[in-house]
């Protein structure tokens, strides 16, 4: 090692002779001179030097001073927690959710999804601290201090009914969480998909399709890929008898007001009936007759909730959208058959931001946290299968209402998350919320198959 060190010291010295020398031939005045020595000895190349003695000063120093050339290495900001997480990492044994796995039927499904670190994060060498070993599970290493500023990671693990790791498709997630409810709708029931979690994380990207750059692919999002199938239902012959048309409708929820996506943002009121029933008066449902159509709507839908004029669209993330494919018989009455709705949710952390003073923002901000909270005790009312279930708590859970009654309601949501360390606080956050829906559902599914066993001992 002082061998090394000599050896480089030797050639650092090498260098700001050779810079002394050729900078008084090019510089000249003594100010300059002055200023290249400081960044020599700051390693930063000099601004003046010509090119011939920049590519010389940094071949010298890269071949020829390994413990240089290791602190380079080392420049990753937070390289203690990065080796200490892959260190943790090489101890798992890790098998990711595959096509070939079985889909288990749920009637609430909670899964997460984690999307891959960007192109900035990568950039800012950022570290990746979540960790999906298998199935279920995943692991998030939050990098803490102790008192006397060790570096320890706190690892927490939390358990849901898939997690997908980065290298999931659209199709992959889809296949496991909103295809199973498609058929339900055809039995007459009530599906629902959310997309949850933090601005960025991937909801759109899961539930709207892919991004190219800006560009949108809206067929291999969640949205088109359910449309697909309930096609290849309407025209099997289980279903066929039904006489069902299919229609579209397209909204968004911003600030507890809804506006039409399929009708220029038209600013629609939400009243309930002497019988209960919700109606967003005025909604336009538009008939189709093929995936490409509901495609079509995505499109313009997307189109205008992100690029129209009003406050309203212009945070996307800060409102709620909901595509719903409608099943309606063929009668006089149109009467409705099932329903789907798939809700690309507002960004969890504006619900959890009470840093800005703008009144605007504040309301914004409790409105979207009121909805969220709204919709967690839905769906946990509707998986303890209480009587009570809490939907005039806001407008989102409001327009859902038929969404959490009914023994044929099923519901998935998906909690996304972002993999780097920035954002850990936030994707904790995502993960207690879906671990606090998850648990109460599973505490009912476990108590409900005690009962089952304790029965079928009784009368065996
Ligand atoms: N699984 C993924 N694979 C590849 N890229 C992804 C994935 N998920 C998200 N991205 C990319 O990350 C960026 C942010 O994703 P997206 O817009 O879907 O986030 P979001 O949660 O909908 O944010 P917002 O709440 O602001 O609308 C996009 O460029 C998207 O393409």
């Amino acid at each position: 090692m002082y061998l090394i060190d000599t050896v480089g010291a030797l050639h650092i010295g090498m260098c700001i002779i050779y810079l002394y020398f050729r900078s008084k031939k090019i510089c000249g005045s003594p100010r300059k001179q002055q200023r290249q020595q400081k960044a020599v000895l700051s390693c930063k190349a000099p601004r003046c030097a010509d090119q011939e003695g920049k590519g010389y000063f940094s071949i010298v120093l890269f071949l020829s001073f390994p413990s240089f050339n290791q602190e380079k290495k080392a420049s990753r900001p937070n390289q203690k927690f990065y080796e200490m997480i892959q260190e943790f990492r090489e101890t798992l044994e890790i098998t990711p959710v595959s096509a070939s796995d079985l889909i288990e039927p749920h009637r609430i499904c909670v899964c997460v999804r984690k999307r891959p670190l960007n192109k900035q994060e990568v950039n800012k060498k950022e570290i990746d601290v979540v960790t999906i070993p298998g199935k279920g599970a995943l692991l998030v290493h939050e990098p803490k201090h102790k008192v006397d500023l060790t570096k320890y990671l706190d690892n927490q693990v939390f358990h849901f009914d898939y997690s997908f790791d980065e290298t999931a498709t659209n199709e992959l997630v889809y296949k496991f969480t909103a295809k199973p409810l498609v058929q339900s709708i055809f039995e007459g029931g009530m599906a629902t998909c959310f997309a949850y979690g933090q601005t960025g994380s991937g909801k759109t990207h899961t539930m709207g399709g892919d991004f190219t750059g800006r560009q949108q692919n809206s067929a291999k999002g969640i949205y088109a890929l359910a449309a697909q199938d309930v096609f290849t239902y309407l025209n099997h012959r289980r279903y066929a008898h039904l006489e069902l048309s299919a229609y579209v409708s397209f909204f968004e929820i911003y600030n507890g007001k809804v506006y039409d996506l399929l009708n220029k943002k038209a600013k629609l009121r939400v009243l309930e009936d002497d019988r209960q029933q919700v109606q967003v008066v005025g909604l336009e449902e538009i008939y189709v007759s093929t995936a490409e159509d509901v495609i079509k709507m995505i499109e313009m839908g997307s189109a205008c909730r992100t690029s129209g004029q009003t406050s309203a669209n212009a945070n996307s993330s800060r409102s709620h959208a909901i595509l719903q494919i409608v099943l309606r018989c063929n009668d006089r009455a149109s009467t409705l058959h099932g329903k789907f709705s798939l809700v690309d949710l507002a960004g969890n952390e504006r619900g959890t931001d009470v840093s800005s003073n703008d009144r605007s923002t504040l309301v914004e901000t409790a409105e979207i946290n009121r909805s969220l909270l709204a919709l967690k005790e839905c769906i946990r009312s509707l998986g303890m299968n209480s009587d009570h279930i809490p939907f005039r708590m806001s407008t989102l859970t409001k327009v859902l209402r038929d969404s959490f009654i009914g023994e044929k309601s099923r519901t998935c949501m998906i909690a996304m998350v972002s993999p780097g360390m920035a954002s850990c606080e936030y994707t904790m956050n995502t993960l207690r919320y879906a671990d606090s829906v998850y648990d109460a559902i599973s505490q009912v599914a476990e108590l409900e198959e005690k009962v089952y066993s304790e029965l079928k001992v009784e009368f065996s």
